[in-house]
């Protein structure tokens, strides 16, 4: 039997029964829910990683919506139990689900959502700070002089990577990565190579227009290529970012044969799902190549990192922060509670999940809609024609 999980209870006389797994950012999205009559439980539990157990717990016999964590396990048991609850609503409190097993959403018509739009900027800006980080040596030169070891000015210290001119590399060129490729092409006026399976006419475009205008200024254009295979992508960059979902396609996508391709001073940088590098082939490549570098905001068995990745000085890690400024993890949790509440209250799903100011604007009401449900098709949701 599920034991009790500590709970701190919002407007108990509400008529709908919603969970959130987690304290979220912000009073916003609180005050959204109990506004349109929601008893909103919020669990407090001490630990950070809640097991089914804990929120079959959290959901009881009577639940009418959850919000929850990527981290949590959402399958069978968990939309199942919720179904039987009388649940109809699940929202991640993020914009990927491979912690979400849709199908089993499916079968008990549970609604599943996510929170696209407003993470796209932050999660690039931290992908595009590890990537300087690497190829600055900023952690490594940090410990250096915080161990107390400058004795001034050395013509070999710390040399690193100019990024200017050389080639920046994006594999799932979605609404991430190509935020992360305008701000390097722009920023620091990489050229461009990108990967994936759709072609990013809007990132070629502004490729095209940013080259014609540096050449309009007597500078060296950029210029843009999108590789017809991955493989095309890790031979020809200088630094490489991966933002594609996880799935079955690019699990382990980078491995040690594809390693084995990239330049011997190439930068990788991975703020998308840990497993989709190999991390036991990564660190094995690092040990072996002391000028290649990362930058890693995900690991393949978060929170651990695999034996040796610690040791290595050519990484740079952090804990999975790509998404942490307040804004962004505000909106999320907005963007997670008006997913949840639109599903109770019978609303239709907005009809562009990539454009969700509207729900946003602290002062106006937000539309009767639900930002972005996945599975709205496969559950039968009208679209809304706010
Ligand atoms: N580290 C962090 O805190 C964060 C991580 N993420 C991760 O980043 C992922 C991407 O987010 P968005 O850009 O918003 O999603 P998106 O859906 O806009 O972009 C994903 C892109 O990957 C491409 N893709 C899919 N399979 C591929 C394959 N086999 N090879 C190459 N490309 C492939 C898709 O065509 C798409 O363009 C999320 O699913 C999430 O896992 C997102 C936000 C924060
Ligand atoms: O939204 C996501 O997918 C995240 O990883 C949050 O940081």
């Amino acid at each position: 039997m599920a034991k009790p999980v500590q709970i701190e209870v919002w407007n108990p006389n509400g008529k709908y029964r919603v969970v959130s797994t987690k304290s979220m950012p912000g009073t916003r999205w609180i005050n959204l829910l109990i506004q349109q009559d929601c008893r909103l439980e919020i669990c407090t539990e001490k630990k950070t990683i809640l097991s089914v157990d804990d929120i079959l717990a959290l959901i009881g016999d009577r639940c009418d919506g959850v919000i929850g964590q990527l981290t949590e396990d959402w399958g069978e048991t968990l939309f199942s139990a919720l179904s039987k609850a009388g649940g109809k609503a699940f929202s991640n409190m993020a914009v990927g689900y491979n912690n979400v097993d849709v199908e089993a959403a499916n079968k008990y018509g549970v609604a599943v959502g996510n929170t696209p739009g407003v993470l796209t900027e932050t999660t690039a800006e931290l992908a595009a700070s590890l990537s300087l980080a690497a190829a600055r040596r900023i952690v490594e030169a940090d410990e250096f002089m915080r161990a107390g070891k400058y004795e001034g000015w050395l013509p070999h210290l710390f040399v690193g990577n100019l990024l200017k001119g050389q080639t920046v590399g994006v594999i799932g060129a979605g609404r991430i990565g190509s935020a992360y490729a305008r701000m390097m092409v722009e920023g620091f006026k990489m050229n461009l190579i990108y990967y994936d399976l759709y072609q990013s006419t809007r990132l070629e475009k502004f490729v095209t227009a940013y080259g014609q205008f540096l050449k309009a200024n007597g500078e060296q254009p950029v210029t843009w290529k999108r590789a017809s295979s991955m493989e095309e992508v890790l031979q020809e960059a200088d630094v490489i970012s991966l933002h594609p979902i996880l799935d079955k396609t690019t699990y382990h996508l980078v491995n040690k044969e594809r390693l084995a391709l990239m330049k011997k001073e190439a930068i990788l940088v991975n703020c998308s799902r840990g497993p989709v590098v190999d991390e036991v082939a990564l660190v094995e490549h690092l040990r072996e190549n002391p000028m290649f570098r990362v930058g890693l905001d995900v690991f393949e068995d978060e929170p651990y990192m695999k034996p040796g990745l610690a040791d290595m000085k050519n990484a740079v890690v952090v804990p999975h922060i790509a998404s942490a400024s307040k804004w962004t993890r505000e909106g999320m949790a907005t963007l997670a509670a008006l997913n949840v509440l639109g599903k109770i209250k019978g609303y239709p799903i907005w009809s562009n999940p990539n454009s969700v100011e509207p729900f946003l604007n602290e002062n106006a009401t937000p539309p009767a809609a639900c930002p972005s449900i996945v599975n709205s098709k496969a559950i039968g949701l009208a679209v809304s024609k706010l």
